[in-house]
C-alpha cells in the first residue's frame, strides 16, 4: 500500500516538474493552469497525509521556475515567493479565519488584479535602475537588465522623494493588442503564431537581442516595494508612493475593509476582465498592514498574508454544426469545429480548433453533438466535452476526411504526431502560396513590400506559381491589382531586383526544402558551396555534415530528384539569383589562431557552436569536423563524450574548456 502511495507521489512530482519546465523555461505549457493546479493540489494532499515522503525539492515546496544558461545568475537578496491559490469564496473565508487566529485585530485587504505575465525584481539605487532579475527558482534568477531597460513604462530614473536603495517588484506583460500585432507579423513571415500573451511576454524577456525585445512592446505594472527600511506602515501607502516616484502601479487596486468588499471586487472583475486591454488570471489579495504581514510570515513557498483568487475558465454549451478542414501552408490539416454562435468570455465564439483526429476520437464526437466549449490560457477556444444526453440515435460519428479539401490528393498521416498532411506540396494551393510567402520572408530573400495578400492575389490571377515567377513580373502586371499604387508596384519590382544580391545560404533556406531551416542551410553551404554540389550529393555525403541526419538528407535528395524543382532552380539561376557561395565576406579580426584547427564538442554554455566556429574563422583558424591527428584544439562543453576520449587517446590534441578558448582568442 505505502509503496503504491510513494510511487504515486513520485509520479506526480515528476509530472509537475515537467510541466514547470514547459511553462517557465520553454514557455510552452501543454496543460491548462487549472489542470496544473489540480494536480498540485492532489500532491499537496498526499504529502500532508504521508509526511514520511517529504522532499525539499517537491513542486509543492519549491517555486516552479529556473534559471537559464544564457544570462548571468543573480542571487535574490529577498526571496521571491509564489502565491497560494484559491478558487472559491469558501477558500477565502478559511484564509481569513486563519489570519484572525494569528492576529486578533481588524484586518484590511488590498485587492489587486493578478496580471498574467512574468515577475521581475528591479533594483534602484539613488533613483536609477541598476539591475533587473527574473524570479527564477525564487532564490536566484536571470539577470536581464538590458532587456528590461527597453520596456518604455519602466522608469530608468525616479522622481520625488525616493529611498536610496530598494527593490521594486512587478509583472511584465503584453497587451492583447501588441500580442495580436506580433502574431500578425509572424503569420506574414510564415511562422507559427504564439500561443498566448503570458508565454510570449515571458519568452520575450529571455531573448538575447534587446533590440528585438524592444520591438515586442512589453508593458509593466509594479506592485511591491521591498527594502530593509520601509518608508510606510501599509502596502496601500507604499503603492501610492511608488506611483509618485514614477512607477506604473495598478489603477484598479482597491483597499477593502471587509471580505464582502473583496468578494464584490472579485465578482466585478470576473466579468469586467474581458474588457481590459490585457489578460489577468485572477485577483491578488494582500493584508494591508505591514506589521500584520510580518506577524503572519511565510510558508515554504508563499506568504501567509497574500492569496491569489483564480478565475475559472468559462465554459458554455453549444451545438456542433459541422467540421471543416483547413490546409496550412506546410500542408498540415487542421480540423475546425463550426459551432452555433455562443457568448463566451466576452466574445462570440463560432469556431473551435479540434487539433487532430486523435482528439476527435477521444471526444467521440458525433454530428450535431452538443459540446462544452472552454476558453483557457489559449486564445482559440476548445471543445472539452460532449453532452451525450442530448445526442440523437441517428447522429453519426464524425469521420475524418481522406482527401485534401483543397486539391483532392489523398492525405498522409504522420503516426507519431497524429497529424494528417497533404503530400502535394508543389500544387496544393495553400502550400504553393505558403512556399512563395516563405521565399520573400525576412530571413530568406527579404523582399519587402511583397506581403502575403499580394502574393495570394498574384497567385489567383495566375501570375505566379513558384518563386522563379517573381523575377519576370512587370509593373504593368502589378498595377491592376486591388489597392496597388504606382509607388508600391515600383517598390515591389525593385525589391525583387535587390533580392538577387541575397547570399546563397538565405536563398537555400528560401526555396523551402522540407526540414532545411536557417541553420541547416548555413551548414550545407559551408560544405556544398554551389547548388550543383548540393544537387549531386548523396544521402551518405550529406549525413557527414555535422547535425545533418538521414531525415534531412533524404528530404534534400528528394527535392533535387523532382524535375519541377530543377526547372525552378535553373530559372532562378538564369535570372541571376545567388546559387553559389560568395567570396567569404567574413571580416577578419585577427590572426591569433592562424594555422590552427578547432573542433567543439559537448553542450556549450558560453556561446553557441555556430558563434564559436565563426570566432575561429574571424581569427584566422579553421574548423574541422572530426577528431584526428590534424586537430590542434578540442573545445569541450558539458557532457563531452567519445570525441574527448578519442582526443585524449591521440595525445597531441590540446583540450580546452570554453573559457580557455575565449582566453586564447582574446590573447591579442
Ligand atoms: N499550465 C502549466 O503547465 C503550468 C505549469 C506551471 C505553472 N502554471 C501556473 O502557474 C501558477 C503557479 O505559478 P506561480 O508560482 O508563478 O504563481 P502564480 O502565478 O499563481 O502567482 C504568483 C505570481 O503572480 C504574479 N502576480 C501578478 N499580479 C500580481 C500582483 N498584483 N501581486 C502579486 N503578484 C502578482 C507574480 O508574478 C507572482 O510571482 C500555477 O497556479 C499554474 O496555474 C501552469
Ligand atoms: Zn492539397
Amino acid at each position: 500500500m505505502s509503496e503504491n502511495i510513494q510511487q504515486k507521489i513520485e509520479d506526480l512530482r515528476k509530472e509537475l516538474h515537467q510541466h514547470n519546465e514547459n511553462y517557465y523555461l520553454l514557455d510552452t505549457p501543454t496543460i491548462s493552469d487549472y489542470d496544473f493546479d489540480m494536480l498540485l493540489e492532489e500532491l499537496r494532499d498526499l504529502e500532508a497525509q504521508y509526511p514520511e515522503f517529504y522532499d525539499e525539492n517537491s513542486p509543492t515546496v519549491r517555486v516552479g521556475g529556473g534559471i537559464t544558461k544564457v544570462f548571468p545568475t543573480v542571487q535574490h537578496k529577498f526571496r521571491m515567493y509564489s502565491l497560494d491559490n484559491s478558487y472559491d469564496f469558501d477558500d477565502l473565508e478559511d484564509w481569513e479565519k486563519r489570519i484572525i487566529k494569528t492576529i486578533d485585530e481588524p484586518v484590511e485587504f488590498v485587492a489587486e488584479l493578478k496580471y498574467d505575465g512574468a515577475s521581475i525584481s528591479i533594483l534602484y539605487e539613488n533613483g536609477k535602475l541598476v539591475q533587473a532579475v527574473t524570479r527564477g527558482d525564487g532564490f536566484q534568477g536571470d539577470e536581464i537588465t538590458a532587456n528590461v531597460r527597453t520596456i518604455s513604462d519602466i522608469p530608468l530614473k525616479l522622481k520625488g522623494d525616493f529611498p536610496e536603495h530598494f527593490f521594486m517588484r512587478g509583472e511584465i506583460y503584453l497587451t492583447r493588442k501588441n500580442f495580436d500585432k506580433i502574431n500578425k507579423q509572424r503569420e506574414e513571415e510564415g511562422l507559427d503564431p504564439f500561443m498566448n500573451p503570458r508565454n510570449t511576454a515571458s519568452g520575450s524577456l529571455k531573448m538575447q537581442d534587446s533590440g528585438e525585445v524592444r520591438k515586442r512592446g512589453l508593458s509593466s505594472v509594479l506592485y511591491q516595494f521591498i527594502s530593509e527600511d520601509i518608508p510606510a506602515a501599509s502596502h496601500w501607502e507604499l503603492l501610492q508612493k511608488a506611483q509618485s516616484w514614477g512607477f506604473k502601479t495598478s489603477q484598479q487596486a482597491k483597499l477593502c475593509t471587509t471580505l464582502d468588499e473583496v468578494k464584490e471586487f472579485i465578482n466585478f472583475w470576473d466579468v469586467e476582465r474581458h474588457n481590459l486591454p490585457f489578460e489577468i488570471d485572477g485577483i491578488v489579495l494582500k493584508v494591508n498592514s505591514l506589521k500584520q504581514q510580518r506577524q503572519l510570515g511565510y510558508t515554504a513557498k508563499s506568504p501567509r498574508w497574500a492569496m491569489a483568487y483564480k478565475f475559472k475558465a468559462e465554459k458554455v454549451e453549444t451545438e456542433l454544426q459541422s467540421v471543416s478542414y483547413q490546409v496550412g501552408r506546410t500542408g498540415a490539416i487542421t480540423p475546425v469545429a463550426n459551432l452555433k454562435p455562443v457568448l463566451l468570455a466576452g466574445t462570440i465564439v463560432k469556431r473551435a480548433s479540434l487539433h487532430n483526429e486523435d482528439i476527435i476520437k477521444k471526444l467521440d464526437l458525433h454530428e450535431n453533438d452538443f459540446v462544452y466549449v472552454e476558453k483557457g490560457g489559449e486564445i482559440i477556444p476548445k471543445i472539452v466535452g460532449v453532452n451525450t444526453e442530448k445526442r440523437t440515435e441517428e447522429s453519426k460519428e464524425i469521420e475524418y476526411i481522406k482527401n485534401c479539401p483543397e486539391c483532392g490528393t489523398e492525405l498522409v498521416k504522420i503516426e507519431d504526431q497524429a497529424i494528417h498532411f497533404c503530400p502535394n506540396d508543389l500544387h496544393c494551393p495553400p502550400q504553393v502560396v505558403g512556399r512563395m510567402i516563405h521565399y520573400v520572408s525576412r530571413k530568406a530573400l527579404n523582399i519587402d513590400n511583397l506581403g502575403s495578400e499580394t502574393i495570394e492575389q498574384l497567385y489567383r490571377e495566375r501570375l505566379i506559381e513558384n518563386p522563379a515567377d517573381f523575377y519576370v513580373l512587370t509593373k504593368e502586371q502589378l498595377l491592376p491589382l486591388e489597392r496597388m499604387a504606382e509607388k508600391s508596384a515600383q517598390n515591389i519590382i525593385s525589391g525583387i531586383e535587390k533580392s538577387k544580391e541575397i547570399p546563397f545560404e538565405k536563398v537555400l533556406y528560401g526555396i523551402g526544402i522540407k526540414h532545411v531551416g536557417e541553420t541547416v542551410a548555413k551548414k550545407l553551404v559551408k560544405n556544398f558551396p554551389t547548388i550543383e554540389d548540393l544537387k549531386n550529393a548523396t544521402v551518405e555525403e550529406l549525413c557527414q555534415v555535422e547535425d545533418i541526419g538521414t531525415k534531412i538528407a533524404v528530404s534534400i535528395v528528394e527535392f533535387f530528384a523532382n524535375s519541377e524543382n530543377i526547372l525552378m532552380i535553373e530559372r532562378l539561376k538564369s535570372y541571376g539569383v545567388q546559387l553559389e557561395k560568395g567570396e567569404s565576406t567574413n571580416e577578419v579580426l585577427s590572426n591569433v589562431l592562424e594555422g590552427k584547427t578547432f573542433l567543439f564538442t559537448g553542450k556549450l554554455s558560453l556561446f553557441t557552436r555556430e558563434a564559436a566556429e565563426e570566432m575561429v574563422e574571424k581569427h584566422g583558424g579553421k574548423n574541422i569536423s572530426a577528431v584526428s591527428k590534424n586537430l590542434n584544439f578540442l573545445v569541450v562543453g558539458e557532457k563531452a563524450g567519445s570525441k574527448l576520449k578519442k582526443a585524449q587517446d591521440i595525445g597531441t590534441i590540446e583540450i580546452l574548456d570554453e573559457q580557455q578558448f575565449l582566453d586564447l582568442v582574446e590573447k591579442q
